[in-house]
């Protein structure tokens, strides 16, 4: 199912402050998106008006060009799930995934069998008899999505639907939503405030700040490719390191500068990845390492400039120790340029 936000805004009953701003999509058919952004920024909001349990303010939603704008979820047939899966506890778990069926007035016959069939997709067969209170968080939430998948919903609906799980169930489960919506193709939700996971399953990755979208894209294209400083340091652990033009410029060649200057360029931003040692003195900075980690394959190294500046620097070897002097640079096709409102500039002859 295509769905299609056109200048939607929403802002609460009760409430003067505009909480999305005419705003505009299209999640294409058969597609996973993720909506991330940080804490209050409107995810949920967004979720809810897809789902139908709310209504915008302005503006119209279509579900492949009918226009739902107020129809309710049940009308929408959208399926949900939800950080607490919320599942019936007196209910074991095939009549859980059957639940929805019954509503519906499926025969029981054919509602055991589709129960059956989406519990096996979720792999939790081996538990059918169970109630939710004998499964852990991973399996509760496999029935959860079962039972949300067994009424075939035109849209799948998840919000946060891992924050409750331990961070390897979590990386676990995530590859089993990216599996399970790949195997049904149903188009699909996600709201999350984890970087990590937006990234590591979507086809799109929708940034939210402030009730406005500010870039949505794939998960590369986010990464290599960000539109503002927001996005720029919203993705990436460790976040990316940035300097004002003033700080770094006797470092930069005097034809780049002038370059950056006529375009207003007012930070540069580095990825800690894309810094390598130099020459002491070369490069765009020296100072003071201040710390050194290294957890099995991953090294990030930390470092003061004379300014008081902290970089951060990742996978470099490490040649050297706390306290040492040393100087980093990096290939001008890797620095990202932002104007003085934070919009990415791209200097074409930069490299
Ligand atoms: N029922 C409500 N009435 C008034 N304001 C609300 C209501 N629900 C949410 N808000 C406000 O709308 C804004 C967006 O909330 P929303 O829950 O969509 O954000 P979110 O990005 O999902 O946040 P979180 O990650 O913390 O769940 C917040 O400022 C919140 O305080």
């Amino acid at each position: 199912m295509e769905v299609q936000f056109n200048d939607v805004s929403m802002t609460y009953d009760g409430s003067s402050r505009t909480v999305l701003n005419d705003m505009s999509f299209t999640i294409e058919d058969h597609s996973l998106v993720s909506i991330l952004g940080p804490s209050g920024c409107g995810k949920s909001t967004t979720l809810m008006l897809i789902s139908g349990l709310l209504f915008p303010s302005g503006g119209k939603i279509t579900f492949n060009d009918r226009d739902v704008t107020r129809l309710d979820a049940v009308s929408r047939k959208v399926g949900m799930v939800f950080q607490n899966y919320a599942l019936y506890p007196h209910l074991s778990v095939i009549d859980n995934i059957a639940f929805p069926l019954k509503m519906a007035k499926v025969s029981k016959k054919e509602r055991m069998e589709t129960a059956r069939e989406f519990a096996d997709l979720v792999q939790i067969s081996d538990h059918l008899n169970k109630k939710p209170n004998q499964l852990s968080g991973g399996q509760q939430q496999r029935v959860a999505i079962a039972r949300a998948l067994a009424k075939k919903p035109s849209i799948l609906l998840m919000d946060e639907p891992l924050s409750n799980l331990d961070a390897k169930l979590r990386t676990v489960m995530r590859e089993e939503i990216r599996r399970i919506q790949q195997q049904t193709g149903v188009t699909t939700v996600f709201v999350t405030h984890d970087q990590a996971e937006a990234l590591s399953i979507s086809d799109k990755v929708m940034v939210l700040d402030q009730g406005v979208i500010q870039q949505s894209s794939t998960p590369m294209d986010l990464y290599e490719n960000p539109q503002n400083l927001f996005v720029a340091k919203f993705l990436g652990s460790p976040s990316i390191n940035t300097f004002s033009l003033d700080q770094i410029a006797d470092a930069l060649p005097e034809r780049l500068v002038a370059q950056l200057k006529k375009k207003d360029v007012e930070t540069i931003g580095i990825r800690p990845e894309s810094l390598t040692q130099t020459e002491p003195g070369a490069g765009l900075f020296t100072g003071e390492v201040t710390h050194i980690e290294i957890v099995g394959k991953e090294r990030t190294v930390k470092v003061k400039t004379a300014d008081g500046t902290e970089v951060i620097i990742a996978d470099i070897p490490v040649v050297f120790d706390v306290g040492d002097q040393v100087s980093f640079g990096s290939k001008p096709a890797s620095l990202f340029y932002f104007d003085s409102e934070g919009i990415r500039m791209v200097i074409s002859d930069a490299e």
